[in-house]
Formats: C-alpha cells, sequence, structure tokens
C-alpha cells in the first residue's frame, strides 16, 4: 500500500520506517527541511535505537521529503505532527495539526483515508472530519502508545491497536485492517470505537501512567519522613498483580514530550468540557512530580552546605528525560541542572546521548564529553537518568575522583550498598 506520514518527528520518523517495515511504499513529509535530510540520508535526526537500521534497510520503499504534494498518490495518510504545551498555557498548541490537515486535504484523493496519530484533545477528530469529507476522503482516529527508547518494537508489535472511527465506516476499518495486516495476524488485539473513546485511550492512558509515578512518589514523600524504603514498598505492593511493579519506581519524576504536557492538556480540555472537576486529581499528579525535582535540588543544596560551601561543583549523570534517548522535552534531570545553576552553582553535566541538545537548552550547564570528567573534584554527583551504563558504574574506581564521594541517586537505580562499600555517602530518594 501507498502511505504517507505528516510529520517526521520522534513518532513519524518512527511510523514511517515502520510501516516501511510491515510492506509498505512510504513518503514522510517534514517542514523542517533539516530533518528530512538527515532522514534521507538514512539517519534519524534523534537518538532512537534500531531507527537508522530500519530507515537503510527499507529505502527502497521509503522516502521523505518537505513537498506536501508528494503525497497525493497514497491511499492512507498519518498525521503525527507535534501537539504540544502552548506556550504560556496548559492546553494543547493545535496549530500544527490544523495546519497538517490544510495543506493535506487539498491533495487527498476521493476514497483516501487520513489516520490522526498525534495526541489530540478530544473533539478534535469531529471537529476536523468535515473538511476531510468534504474532499470525499475519510477520517480516523489511531492513537499511538510508543515509548522512546522501544520505539521501533512498540510499532511493530504494540500492545494493541485503536481505531476510532465514524459510526459504520467499515471502509476505513479495513483499509486500517490492511495496512496493519502483519502486526494483527500476530495476534495483536484491536478495539475499534468512535473517535472520542479513541481519543480519550490515549490520553487516559497516559493520565495513568502518570498517576501511577506520582502514586509511589508520594509514598517516597511519606518514607523519607518515616525512614521507610519506597522500593521495597514498591517490589511488595508490585507482587500484588491486580497493582503490578511496572512504572512503580519512585526518583526524580515523569518527564518527556508526552506524560506532562498529555495530563494538563486533558485538565485543560476537562474544563472546556465543563468537568474540569473530574480531572483536578492530575493537578496533585503534576504537583507531586514537580516538588520531586525540587527535592533533588533542595538535597544536593543541603549536601553542599554540610561540606560547608555552595561554591563548589555538582556533577550530574543523565540528562535525557528516560534512557535510551535523547529528548530532553521537560526533562527531570535538565531541570534540576539548571534549578542548581541559578543557585549559583557550578553543574557539570554529562549524557550518553542528549549533550547536544541539552547543551541548547540549558547553556548555563556545563557539558563534559565523559562521567570521570563530569565528576572530576565534584563535591556532590547526581544520578538523574537511570541510563544502564551509570548504573554499572564502579563506584571505587571513581572515588579518587571526588574527595566529598556524595551520591545522590535520584533514579533509585545504583547498588546503595556497593556505593557505601566504596566509601560514598549514598542517599536514594525516598530511601532511609
Ligand atoms: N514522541 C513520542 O514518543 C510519542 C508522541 N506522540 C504524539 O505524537 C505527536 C508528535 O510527537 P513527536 O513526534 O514527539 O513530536 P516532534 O516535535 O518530535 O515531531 C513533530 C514533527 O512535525 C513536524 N511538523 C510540524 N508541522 C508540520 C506540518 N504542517 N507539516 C509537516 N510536518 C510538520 C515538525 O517539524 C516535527 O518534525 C504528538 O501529538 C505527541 O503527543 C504519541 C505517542 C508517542
Ligand atoms: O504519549 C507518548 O508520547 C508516550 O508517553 C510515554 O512514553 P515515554 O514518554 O517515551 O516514556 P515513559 O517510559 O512512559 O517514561 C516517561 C517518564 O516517566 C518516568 N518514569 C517511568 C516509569 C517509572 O516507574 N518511573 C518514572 O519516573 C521516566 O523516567 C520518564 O521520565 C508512554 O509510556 C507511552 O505509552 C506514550 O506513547
Amino acid at each position: 500500500m501507498k502511505i504517507s506520514v505528516i510529520g517526521c518527528g520522534y513518532l513519524g520518523a518512527v511510523h514511517a520506517a515502520g510501516m516501511a517495515e510491515l510492506g509498505h511504499t512510504v513518503v514522510g513529509v517534514d517542514i523542517d527541511a533539516q530533518k528530512i535530510a538527515a532522514l534521507t540520508s538514512g539517519r534519524a535526526p534523534f537518538f532512537e535505537p534500531g531507527v537508522d537500521g530500519l530507515l537503510q534497510s527499507r529505502s527502497d520503499r521509503l522516502r521523505f521529503t518537505t513537498d506536501i504534494s508528494e503525497v497525493a498518490d497514497a491511499e492512507v495518510h498519518f498525521i503525527a505532527v507535534g501537539t504540544p504545551q502552548a506556550e504560556g498555557g496548559a492546553a494543547a498548541d493545535m496549530r500544527f495539526v490544523d495546519a497538517a490537515f490544510a495543506s493535506l486535504v487539498p491533495h487527498l484523493r476521493p476514497g483516501a483515508l487520513v489516520v490522526g496519530k498525534s495526541t489530540v484533545p478530544v473533539g478534535t477528530a469531529a471537529a476536523i472530519a468535515p473538511q476531510v469529507e468534504a474532499a470525499g476522503a475519510s477520517l480516523a482516529w489511531n492513537p499511538e502508545f510508543l515509548r522512546e527508547g522501544f520505539a521501533v518494537a512498540d510499532t511493530l508489535t504494540p500492545d494493541r491497536l485503536v481505531y476510532g472511527v465514524r459510526a459504520g465506516d467499515d471502509a476505513s476499518v479495513a483499509l486500517l485492517d490492511r495496512v496493519y495486516s502483519t502486526t494483527l495476524a500476530s495476534g495483536t488485539p484491536r478495539i475499534v470505537t468512535d473517535f472520542a473513546t479513541a481519543e480519550l485511550v490515549k490520553v487516559s492512558a497516559n493520565a495513568f501512567l502518570a498517576t501511577k509515578i506520582s502514586f509511589i512518589n508520594a509514598m517516597a514523600e511519606i518514607a523519607e519522613v518515616t525512614g521507610a524504603d519506597v522500593t521495597t514498598l514498591a517490589d511488595a505492593i508490585g507482587h500484588d498483580t491486580r497493582i503490578g511493579r511496572r512504572f512503580l519506581n519512585a526518583g526524580v519524576g515523569f518527564g518527556g514530550g508526552c506524560l506532562p504536557k498529555d495530563i494538563r492538556a486533558f485538565q485543560a480540555r476537562a474544563d472546556e468540557l465543563g468537568v474540569g472537576h473530574a480531572l483536578e486529581f492530575l493537578d496533585h499528579v503534576d504537583q507531586i512530580n514537580q516538588r520531586r525535582r525540587a527535592r533533588v535540588v533542595e538535597l544536593a543544596l543541603a549536601a553542599l552546605d554540610d561540606q560547608g560551601s555552595r561554591d563548589a561543583t555538582v556533577a550530574v549523570l543523565g540528562l535525557a528525560f528516560k534512557p535510551n534517548s535523547d529528548d530532553v522535552r521537560d526533562s527531570p534531570a535538565v531541570d534540576v541542572a539548571v534549578a542548581l545553576a541559578r543557585e549559583g552553582v557550578r553543574v557539570v553535566a554529562t549524557d550518553p546521548q542528549a549533550q547536544r541538545s541539552a547543551a541548547r537548552k540549558a547553556p548555563a550547564v556545563t557539558i563534559a564529553p565523559t562521567v570521570e570528567e563530569a565528576i572530576n573534584a565534584a563535591s556532590v554527583v547526581l544520578v538523574l537518568t537511570e541510563w544502564p551504563e551509570y548504573r554499572d558504574l564502579d563506584p571505587a574506581a571513581l572515588a579518587p575522583l571526588t574527595p566529598a564521594r556524595v551520591v545522590i541517586d535520584g533514579r533509585n537505580c545504583l547498588d546503595a550498598d556497593k556505593w557505601r562499600a566504596a566509601g560514598w555517602t549514598y542517599r536514594g530518594l525516598g530511601r532511609s
């Protein structure tokens, strides 16, 4: 099948490559000429394991362009443009979605299917459908659940597929089934529903995940004043299969281009719909999350005060919002580093992949190419992204680099006993 993907960022580029891997002929469109040039040369403009391999191995049926008219012969068009938090507000900024539809509609051929993938406020598809239908085409909403760092696997073998369509629009369902025939053949569950439910499935899934993380971080706050250990608590409650252990890792909290902005946009939309009270709890979820960042800053400053001076260096290991990504959008690590720099502390940070993106975002932070250079002579070491290489650090080998030997484990990812045995003062979050 001929497919187009409009918007080739973290989601769209992986989706385009994934669709080519599933056997389709794909054209990816973006307004950013630099991204298109990188993708055309077989390189994703961001770090995501496995994507470059797909871009290169499927180049025979995958191309990228800035010219929207090149999508005209596609049967199915995916919309994957950004829906960031609007500046100065909580709602989603829908300008990119509106512009993408406006540029696509004149090129639609009758019978084509436009499929929204972007995460949008409930009600968006119903509002947009008439302009698509006026061109003799149909609209479906097929939200995406991929995780950065696992984007390729999540695209090729998702946990589920959700199709939001007009009541009785069997033709669109059949087209989507053809798009995902390989995925469906491997037994992936598929839910066919209306536009509103499909849109809500996406934001409620992210709201649930954010709530789960903030729940355990709230327990961490309690653990901190009671001497309890939140990690043991998470293990213990996680054994209950109704609760589950996943997404119960307490630490500096959630960040990224999705969970934070999605819970805020969801609340803003509920307000518009006159049911803001239903999602008031998400405000607390957000506040708990923000408090964890402030807590790490507080712990770092307290550790400096213990050593008698704030005229010192803090080393930050990890800048990406999660491992296996170079994404620093709303990254807790970057936020903490910037907050410390604002307090007059010299912050030297490193990350295996996010050094460049973080340097652009946080010029007040000095970027070091290696862990050793970041830690050298630092009074406090913060671990803020649980990269495997940081989990596996040898505390004994690092100890001579820093006379103070204080480590604050913002992701509870280090082996506390091993660090203490090597002479470090270890401090986790929510751990005695
Ligand atoms: N990043 C992720 O892991 C996931 C993202 N999503 C959702 O997918 C959407 C996209 O997110 P990301 O890929 O992370 O954003 P992104 O910012 O990385 O990519 C968006 C892309 O759209 C392009 N664009 C903007 N206007 C355009 C237009 N009129 N025509 C063509 N291209 C245009 C931008 O240049 C950019 O490359 C958002 O709604 C997000 O919430 C959903 C699931 C996972
Ligand atoms: O809508 C989206 O864009 C995506 O948002 C999240 O995916 P992602 O942002 O890639 O990353 P997650 O693995 O969800 O992690 C989000 C944040 O929560 C943090 N986290 C995660 C798990 C945990 O136990 N504790 C915790 O603090 C991570 O460090 C990270 O900062 C969802 O997991 C995806 O299903 C969704 O498609």
